[in-house]
């Protein structure tokens, strides 16, 4: 099964394997990594999900060989990139080499972008005679300005890992073999947090970054914060010296 969903204590990972076509994404492809998405958000005890892939490339976007049917898959597409970025789990990219086109969009709704220096990108859609989604390029605009988006939508240019790190794409820039390691200490480190103010500043950030703020929900979330078990739980262990122990209520 092309991507595979594993689980294991409160991380889950989505691994594309696909390597001999540099794991791009074809239009079958997109409701099975929907699907994985709606497994993780049922599963309560887990707060993140690393997406990652095999072989030298992270993933090569959309199937050029069916980009003339991109006009009725794109949406579906555009879809499956935002049920990623509204994830219940804070998400990690991991990525090892190169992200190319719709990949690039993939890889920017997650909330943290873990690249190696063997990383890559580029976004050919100008090249190809495409013109891409709406949230897409609302997304590149929030997250990198409008300066970068421009930039890497209009002139099509190749970006190594340096460029891409100076320019925010990635959060996290590392030696190629320190990858893994670095990934999985940064999903430990947001495992251990609380998992509602997590999973809900997560959710309210991205929203304020695209203009759509509800300043009622996030004080409901406050108040529900206020009133947990957990925010006693964190209060107990600092006085008590010890790591808390949150259970997400
Ligand atoms: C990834 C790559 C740098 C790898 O180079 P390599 O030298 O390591 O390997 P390769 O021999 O080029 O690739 C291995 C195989 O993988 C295939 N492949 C690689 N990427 C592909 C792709 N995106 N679609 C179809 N086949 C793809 C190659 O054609 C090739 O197939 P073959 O063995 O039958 O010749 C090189 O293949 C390449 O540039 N691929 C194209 C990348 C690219 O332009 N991606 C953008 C796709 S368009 C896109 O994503 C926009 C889309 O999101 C918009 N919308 C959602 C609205 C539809």
């Amino acid at each position: 099964m092309n991507p595979r969903l594993h689980f294991q204590d409160r991380v889950a990972t989505i691994t594309l394997q696909r390597p001999t076509v540099a794991n791009r994404l074809a239009p079958d492809d997109l409701p099975v990594l929907i699907e994985c998405i709606a497994c993780v958000n049922q599963r309560e005890d887990v707060r993140v999900l690393v997406l990652r892939s095999e072989g030298r490339h992270f993933c090569s976007g959309y199937d050029i060989s069916q980009i003339e049917n991109s006009q009725s898959e794109g949406s579906s597409f555009g879809e499956m990139v935002d049920v990623v970025e509204q994830c219940r789990a804070v998400t990690i990219a991991a990525i090892q080499g190169g992200v190319y086109g719709g990949a690039t969009d993939l890889a920017l709704a997650c909330d943290f972008r873990v690249g190696s220096m063997a990383a890559d990108m580029f976004m050919p859609a100008a090249r190809l005679g495409l013109h891409f989604y709406a949230s897409g390029l609302e997304r590149y605009v929030s997250r990198l300005g409008l300066d970068t988006a421009k930039r890497l939508f209009l002139t099509c240019e190749r970006l190594d890992a340096e460029q891409m790190k100076a320019c925010g794409f990635l959060t996290h820039l590392v030696a190629h073999t320190e990858l893994d390691e670095t990934v999985a200490s940064l999903a430990g480190t947001l495992g251990a947090m609380a998992p509602l103010p997590l999973s809900g500043m997560k959710k309210h950030l991205n929203l304020i970054a695209c203009g759509r703020q509800d300043r009622e929900a996030i004080a409901r979330d406050v108040q529900r914060s206020v009133e947990s078990e957990d925010l006693r739980e964190g209060g107990l262990a600092w006085r008590e010296k010890r790591t808390p122990l949150f259970k997400g209520r």
